[in-house]
């Protein structure tokens, strides 16, 4: 039985003092919510605010972002041992912003998923095609390679706690959702291609989230498929009644 997951991705939104306030709103809406597992990944210089406000609230607080070393000369970067000292538990891997934008590539989200596996964080590895890609029939080639490089070298043994999103690029903050059947579909070619690098069992357990435009108003249709196993939320997770609307329509 693989317990939903409802992660919210604050991006470069919310300074300290904004994003304690999100919980104190926040946490009473979803006191009585024992069936997801709720994620807010602020940014690096809310963590240790946010991680200290959500103590004993059954709510996870993680990282958009690390890198993979425990230290060294990397300007500007932050350990898995420096997020694991403050109290994360969970960090994005490989969100397509920070493909875009950063030079993440497909080696780093590995090396990086394995520093987190070895870590005890929780990784959350996001795969997804662009709209070209889409277009000429890529798909499935696209999130079978993300996700077998990913898992390159992955211990099997150690690979329970990882989780993937699928997170289409054209749905990312464009208000251009996936259809339900889209999103089940990907969801089916990324839990194929665990079952190939992984294992068949593991396939059955890791959970896979969708993310790309999720609302209070679809989230129900789009997380109550068979292969859907909860949401990686950007713009609609910035409110909190609006974060809490989605993990209630998206459990049950
Ligand atoms: O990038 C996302 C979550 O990681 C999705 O963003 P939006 O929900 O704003 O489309």
């Amino acid at each position: 039985m693989r317990k939903p997951l409802i992660a919210a991705n604050w991006k470069m939104y919310k300074n300290p003092t904004e994003s304690t306030a999100f919980l104190t709103h926040f946490a009473p809406l979803i006191k009585h919510h024992d069936k997801a597992e709720i994620v807010l990944c602020p940014s690096m210089t809310s963590l240790p605010a946010l991680v200290d406000a959500a103590r004993g609230k059954s709510i996870f607080v993680g990282a958009q972002t690390m890198h993979w070393l425990n230290e060294g000369a990397y300007t500007g970067e932050t350990s898995p041992t420096m997020l694991t000292a403050i109290g994360a538990t969970h960090v994005l891997i490989g969100h397509s912003e920070r493909r875009q934008y950063f030079n993440e590539t497909d080696t780093t989200v590995n090396l990086k998923l394995k520093a987190a596996l070895a870590h005890g964080l929780i990784p959350i590895v996001c795969v997804g095609e662009h709209l070209t890609e889409r277009e000429a029939g890529l798909t499935a080639n696209v999130l079978e390679l993300q996700t077998s490089l990913a898992l390159e070298g992955v211990d099997p043994a150690a690979a329970a706690p990882i989780v993937f999103a699928y997170e289409p690029v054209w749905a990312i903050g464009t208000g251009r959702t996936a259809t339900p059947e889209i999103a089940a579909d990907a969801h089916k070619i990324i839990r194929a291609q665990i079952a190939k690098s992984l294992t068949p069992e593991l396939a059955a357990s890791i959970r896979i989230l969708y993310g790309g435009s999720v609302k209070p108003d679809n989230a129900q249709s789009l997380c109550c498929l068979e292969d859907i196993d909860g949401a990686l939320v950007g713009g609609a997770s910035l409110d909190p009644t609006s974060f809490a609307q989605i993990v209630t329509n998206a459990t049950n």
